[in-house]
């Protein structure tokens, strides 16, 4: 039987310091990559910005909807983000895992309403070829902005359909999406089952943190789950921590 095709977005705030600019957390990538390299499934890897991405996009005033035209500004959230892939590709390879980076800003561009085209074909091919891609938040080019952001989430949404993913996982700090009293809630169907309780990011994000979340994975064909670091290995192994998001037409 062939292996699984599963898509696994490492939150940003998981494999860096949110808080403290361009701060790897080493140890707990550490911790997500022995993960990783336990796992049989044929998987795709996107991770987000943490204090990389956002604290760049910040700076510059851009986000998933207002650009910049600043070819320096865009290439610092752009180099920042690359850092940070390079330090999760090198981690996966010193782990075993064929880790290869993919750079979304030479393959994905937004038409004047946002949506996004994303050339999914390279991933495909390396992930037939054994490999396993890693893709990033990054900034791309956006009809009538300039570059805004693109968030790992996104990328998730659009590689999962392309890569005819069995599962879709997404690893952050909180361990799955939290109701009104901090409970874990077991599963959304729609976004206004939560709405009253998903928010922002605790720290620097132009990307929406839960709610943006919520929302991205809502759009999705298959079921998704959030869950926090402690249960990346139960999520690998087949298990579905945390909140699902169950995915479909609303
Ligand atoms: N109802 C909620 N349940 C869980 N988290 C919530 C909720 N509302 C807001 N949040 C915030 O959303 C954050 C998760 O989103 P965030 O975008 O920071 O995660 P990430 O994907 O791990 O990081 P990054 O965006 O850098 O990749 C949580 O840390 C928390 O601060
Ligand atoms: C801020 C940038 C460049 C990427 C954001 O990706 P996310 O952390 O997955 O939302």
């Amino acid at each position: 039987m062939s292996p699984e095709t599963v898509v696994l977005k490492l939150g940003g705030s998981v494999v860096t310091e949110k808080d403290r600019p361009e701060t790897v957390d080493t140890a707990a990538l550490q911790r997500a990559v022995a993960a990783v390299a336990e796992s049989d499934a044929a998987l795709v890897v996107v991770h987000g910005g943490g204090s990389f991405g956002h604290h760049h996009a910040d700076e510059h005033g851009v986000s998933t909807t207002t650009g910049t035209r600043d070819p320096e500004g865009a290439l610092a959230i752009h180099d920042a983000m690359v850092e940070l892939n390079r330090a999760v590709v090198e981690a996966l390879q010193a782990a075993g895992v064929a880790a290869l980076p993919v750079q979304p800003l030479s393959a994905a561009a937004r038409d004047e309403g946002g949506a996004l085209s994303l050339a999914t074909e390279p991933v495909e091919r390396l992930l037939d070829e054994g490999f396993v891609p890693v893709l990033h938040g990054d900034v791309i080019a956006h009809e009538g902005e300039g570059v805004t952001v693109l968030s790992g989430d996104e990328l998730v949404v659009a590689l999962a359909p392309a890569v005819d993913a069995d599962r879709v996982g997404l690893c952050s700090t909180v361990p799955g999406v939290l109701d009104d009293a901090g409970s874990v809630v077991d599963r959304v169907d729609a976004f206004a089952d939560v709405a009253d309780a998903v928010g922002d990011s605790d720290a620097t994000d132009v990307t929406g943190g839960m709610a943006g979340k919520v929302r991205a994975l809502l759009a999705l064909g298959v079921p998704a789950q959030i869950f926090g670091p402690d249960a990346l290995g139960a999520f690998l192994a087949g298990e579905a921590p945390g909140t699902t998001i169950a995915g479909g037409p609303e």
